[in-house]
């Protein structure tokens, strides 16, 4: 099924900012109204907006283009005053893994694809904190967006001070997607399968469901994964469904999918994964372990050999840096930056459209591994290990692949993490590697 929603694609959007003294991250998040977002990606301005100017959504095999349409339409024209750069109206959502997403829960309230322009969005830039308000529609003219300028600014300077962050609400229940006898079968069976040339690597994933002690704070967890993770891609998705409590996904994630300004593209190959150390002298054996180990190299440049052919089409050159560590609080990855310059100017959703999903959190040849991931795996991915991030008026964008995440609806949450599975790969290893992927959220989420 293919369909394009968008309540207000083609109208103009009114859209006026001012810089702001900076009000703490949680106490905005938790006045936000719904919809509520987060983007916080390294080298970029955090944003945070409440509610929704406009939204865009699409299903099916064509989401990318559809968005891309709609983003198209809703910026062709409009009267917007950003003082600064990063203060500009941005669409920001994401999209579903699979184009044929069932959305079953937990994912009900998320369709294949689902954008936001922020309603009033608070960006922390480097050059200081700004509110913008942005209409589009019946209320879209100047007057009505800076009298709302006003009084959100008053109110931003009144924000009661959140107090301390709330202890994690605690596990109380938890049930796995998949038994551990089941995940052997399954891994077996995919390395049977490359073994036998029919799959070069497919990325198998489970979901973990907990039942928690109290109402989840998202502001709180969002908060304290940027305090662990400074160097991961933050996000917060929630689109606003009739049925029953409120959906929340987020994560923090360390895999960029792709960054586009001007013609410059930039994106990480990031496979192949080992732990954290007890002391430095152990996180570098590991890391140099990693960086030495054949199973773990051979998964890596799977991933950025098919990154630099998914590029090429688009590119006058394509640049891969030297393979290298990326060191998290939990685990260490295999990475290799990526850089590319166009040969026209592109839109990112046609990048990430050609890129989604990489062997990261897919694999080779892609449509065998697709359809390997669908019979195996007994969840629907839903918007797990799929593109989230923004786009702008000039189609200029930033997308992270949605990992380290789960999706929450008050005093409950699902949680999902992957391995790649190759030639050599052990069912076991891999199984504690699932569960080391688990570890960000986790922590978020178990009292001590
Ligand atoms: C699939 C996940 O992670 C991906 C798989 C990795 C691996 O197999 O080594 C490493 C980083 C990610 O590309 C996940 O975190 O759920």
């Amino acid at each position: 099924m293919e369909s394009l929603g968008s309540d207000e694609a083609g109208a103009r959007p009114v859209s006026r900012s001012v810089r702001i003294s900076k009000p703490q991250f949680r106490a905005v998040l938790r006045a936000a109204d719904a919809p509520r977002t987060v983007w916080s990606a390294p080298d970029e301005a955090t944003v945070v907006g409440s509610g929704a100017a406009a939204t865009v959504t699409a299903d099916g095999p064509n989401r990318f283009e559809r968005i891309r349409e709609a983003a198209e339409a809703l910026f062709s024209s409009g009267d917007v005053h950003a003082g600064t750069e990063a203060a500009r109206p941005r669409l920001f959502g994401g999209f579903a893994f699979h184009a044929d997403s069932v959305a079953g829960p937990p994912w009900e309230q998320f369709p294949g694809a689902r954008f936001v322009l922020p309603r009033v969005q608070v960006t922390y830039a480097d050059n200081g904190t700004w509110l913008t308000v942005t209409a589009v529609g019946p209320d879209a003219d100047p007057r009505t967006v800076e009298r709302e300028l006003d009084r959100h600014r008053e109110r931003l300077r009144s924000l009661p001070d959140p107090g301390p962050p709330a202890d994690p609400p605690g596990v109380v229940g938890r049930r796995r997607t998949t038994a551990k006898g089941d995940w052997r079968s399954s891994v077996n069976a995919a390395v049977e399968r490359i073994r036998a040339g029919d799959l070069e690597k497919v990325v198998l994933a489970q979901a973990l469901d907990v039942d928690l002690g109290d109402d989840l704070s998202v502001p709180d967890v969002l908060w304290r994964l940027g305090e662990a993770y400074p160097d991961c891609y933050r996000f917060l998705v929630e689109p606003v469904g009739d049925d029953g409590p409120q959906a929340s996904f987020f994560g923090a994630t360390p895999e960029r999918l792709v960054g586009l300004r001007g013609r410059t593209v930039e994106t990480d190959a990031l496979a192949g994964t080992t732990g954290r150390g007890e002391t430095p002298a152990e996180d570098e054996w590991l890391a140099n372990e990693l960086l030495a180990d054949e199973k773990n190299v051979h998964e890596h440049e799977l991933v950025a050999e098919t990154i630099r052919d998914q590029l090429a089409p688009f590119a006058s050159s394509v640049n891969a840096g030297a393979r290298r560590v990326k060191r998290l609080a939990t685990v260490q990855h295999l990475w290799t930056p990526i850089t590319a310059e166009l040969a026209t100017d592109e839109h990112v959703l046609s990048l990430v459209e050609a890129l989604h999903p990489t062997p990261a959190v897919g694999g080779l040849p892609p449509d065998r591994a697709l359809s390997t991931i669908r019979d195996t795996e007994p969840f629907d991915r839903g918007w797990y290990a799929a593109p989230v991030g923004w786009v702008d008026a000039a189609g200029y964008g930033s997308f992270a692949v949605a990992l380290r995440s789960a999706v929450s609806r008050e005093d409950s949450a699902t949680l999902f993490a992957g391995v790649g599975v190759v030639e050599d790969s052990d069912p076991d290893r891999e199984w504690d590697e699932v569960q080391l992927k688990y570890r960000p959220i986790l922590d978020e989420l178990e009292r001590s």
